[in-house]
């Protein structure tokens, strides 16, 4: 078990080359958001953006729209009951975020199932939230159709429901016996978030704490991982998810200094500040 600490920021985190462009810091699509959990992809979107992601583009359905663009209006958006154009979404992005908000209506399942079934190999695909609820009904599905590169996001009661192991069993061994069977990066977000990766290391988070203990927290958390798949390729994929982790904690332990409780959007808006730092040591 290795302990992430800040010099794996730096490992990770560069500054930019002069001559690139959006094109070079990730298509990141994010889906989920119903009528009551909006904000969740909402979030999940903005973190994304202020995270770096070149171009991100937010597959939510139609009452979120304004909302979207008046939090965050740099990121496009795609009707999530249309089907034309999710299919043409999945086949542009390079980093896939699915979850958030999405719900478990059998429309919800339908986008999980299309999703799955028209993943590409060169994609990265993070679940969250609803969907890995879903995932846990239909695991012949993840085994049918997924690939590599898949990282999961989930708290031990969505852990539980996918792995069937009960929250006070949740020992290392259990964890990555099952997390080996799935073939997918685990990330089991708790006090002290552990990372199960499928070369059989697991990376220990020692930041954060309850200050982090607000709805939303884990939707950023998505946007944060797939802004750092999309534009980090200097070390390998499960280093930058690492990085990507302890970001999202890392920077909430140093807000929490000043604030009793640090909020999904204040993580947001500190991010750009906080990468600069770790990319100029
Ligand atoms: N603003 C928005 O739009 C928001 C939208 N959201 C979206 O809502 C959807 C549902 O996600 P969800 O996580 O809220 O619900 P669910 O999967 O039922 O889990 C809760 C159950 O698990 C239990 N539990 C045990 N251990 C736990 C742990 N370590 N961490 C957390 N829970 C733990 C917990 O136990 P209890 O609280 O009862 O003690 C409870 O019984 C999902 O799509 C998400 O993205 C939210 O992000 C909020 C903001
Ligand atoms: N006491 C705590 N210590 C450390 N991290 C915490 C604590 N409480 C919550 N968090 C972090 O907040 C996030 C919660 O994720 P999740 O439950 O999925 O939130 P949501 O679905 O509401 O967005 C995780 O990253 C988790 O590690
Ligand atoms: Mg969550």
């Amino acid at each position: 078990m290795t302990e992430i600490n800040y010099q794996l920021l730096k490992e990770v985190i560069h500054s930019r080359p002069l001559e690139s462009h959006k094109g070079n810091y990730g298509r990141v699509l994010t889906i989920g958001g119903n009528l009551n959990f909006g904000g969740a992809i909402i979030m999940s979107s903005s973190a994304a953006v202020h995270a770096g992601a070149g171009l991100v583009t937010c597959a939510t359905y139609r009452e979120n729209l304004s909302a979207l663009h008046t939090i965050v209006p740099e990121a496009m958006f795609v009707d999530l009951a249309n089907d034309q154009q999710i299919t043409a979404a999945l086949e542009q992005a390079d980093v896939i975020v699915i979850g958030p908000g999405l719900g478990e209506s059998s429309a919800a399942e339908k986008i999980f199932k299309k999703t799955l079934t028209q993943l590409q190999s060169r994609q990265f695909l993070i679940i969250d939230g609803s969907a890995l609820t879903i995932l846990s009904h239909h695991q012949n599905w993840f085994k049918r159709f997924a690939k590599q590169k898949i990282i999961l996001t989930p708290h031990q009661m969505e852990w539980q429901r996918v792995s069937q192991i009960p929250i006070k069993k949740q020992t290392d061994t259990r964890n990555l016996a099952v997390q080996q069977e799935l073939q997918a990066t685990v990330v089991l977000k708790k006090f002290g978030t552990t990372i199960y990766h499928l070369n059989r290391t697991i990376a220990h988070l020692n930041v954060g704490g309850p200050y982090m203990a607000t709805g939303g927290m884990g939707d950023t958390l998505t946007g944060i991982i797939a802004a750092f798949l999309g534009q980090f390729h200097q070390t390998t994929y499960e280093t930058v998810v690492d990085a990507a982790v302890y970001t999202h904690s890392a920077l909430a332990q140093k807000l929490s200094a000043t604030n009793y409780v640090v909020l999904p959007s204040q993580i947001i808006k500190n991010l750009p500040n906080f990468m600069l730092s770790a990319s100029l040591v």
